[in-house]
């Protein structure tokens, strides 16, 4: 019997018991309705009974575009108000990039899947060249993520790094307007909105290596929430479950949760993963690197002995610096 056919006739198999209805908490940017209605397309070819719905919701963090994201409390602004849907009953599940998802869970809520990840990469996005390496000396490049900017820093001490606010679109639109020579963006984000027209280059982990689940959805819900947990399990995609599973070891050991400039990225070979992680200074002069290897069972003690290495090579002097000065602020 094929997964879907499984899952299928447990859920048949719950008679008068089952729900006939899924609301999804959504945000209203273009790629998380795209990410929303991607769950709720492969739900309804798995239930054709079912009816599902979408709950659009503006979030603190879609307020809020004036100041840098680290300043005013971190990627958990994205989530809170999808959370509280979720708790208060008035929506079932809440579809998530994987990035942006805290490390802990308000009580009664949970990560019920993670589903298969689209390209991991940054992508390098220009109307002036084709690859960060033509970019000339001064050049001005968009980018509010520490970790970009590290690392863009670190290869280019001559670009000036200016910040950059906002959805895809408006990222995008700014950069048309003449603000910035070159932008950067996730892959995934311009796949998944079919503005594939606009990857310059899609910029090799060498170079950029990507934030923590970067490219992956997560789908939360209730904890007690049985039957919604059974109906999600086949969007469960295993060999990106366990990538992210080592990749969120590594933020959650190094309390990675605020806009930190933590890359890590693995990558897994039949049964062994390769995680790469890396913590640089946000002036792109100090960059603590490191690898592991060993097996998939393994993810997550992985992704920790990877952050504790980091840290006794110097992330904790780095780490210690920013949250001091996040704190005073
Ligand atoms: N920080 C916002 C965010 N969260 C997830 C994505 C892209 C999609 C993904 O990583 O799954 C983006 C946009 C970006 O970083 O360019």
């Amino acid at each position: 019997m094929k997964k879907s056919e499984r899952y299928l006739s447990i859920y048949k198999s719950l008679g008068d018991e089952v729900k006939d209805k899924i609301v999804i908490a959504t945000r209203e940017s273009q790629l998380a309705l795209w990410q929303a209605n991607n769950v709720k397309a492969q739900l309804e070819s798995l239930y054709p009974d079912m009816k599902v719905e979408l709950l659009g919701m503006t979030t603190k963090g879609d307020q809020i575009l004036d100041s840098p994201l680290s300043k005013i409390g971190g990627k958990g602004l994205f989530v809170k108000e999808l959370e509280n849907a979720l708790t208060e009953g008035r929506a079932d599940i809440a579809v998530h990039s994987m990035k942006d998802v805290p490390m802990a869970f308000p009580e009664g809520l949970g990560l019920a899947v993670i589903c298969e990840r689209e390209d991991p990469s940054d992508a390098f996005v220009s109307n002036k060249v084709e690859s960060l390496d033509q970019l000339p000396s001064g050049a001005v490049v968009g980018t509010s993520s520490l970790r970009r900017s590290c690392q863009l820093r670190m290869k280019r001490p001559d670009l000036i790094i200016k910040d950059l606010r906002g959805n895809v679109n408006t990222r995008l639109r700014k950069m048309d307007d003449g603000e910035y020579d070159a932008i950067i963006l996730a892959t995934a984000g311009l796949v998944r909105l079919e503005m594939l027209d606009r990857i310059r280059q899609r910029i090799p982990a060498e170079t950029s290596l990507p934030a923590g689940g970067q490219g992956a959805m997560g789908i939360e819900c209730r904890s007690d929430d049985v039957q919604t947990i059974n109906l999600l399990a086949p969007l469960q995609h295993e060999e990106t479950a366990i990538r992210v599973t080592a990749e969120r070891a590594v933020n959650e050991r190094l309390n990675g949760g605020c806009q930190a400039p933590i890359a890590c990225f693995a990558i897994l070979t039949g049964d062994s993963i390769w995680l790469r992680g890396l913590v640089g200074s946000p002036d792109g002069k100090t960059m603590i690197e490191g690898e592991i290897r060993g097996h998939k069972d393994d993810a997550k003690s992985l992704g920790v002995q990877l952050a504790d290495d980091l840290l006794a090579r110097g992330a904790d002097i780095i780490l210690d610096a920013l949250y001091n000065e996040e704190n005073s602020n």
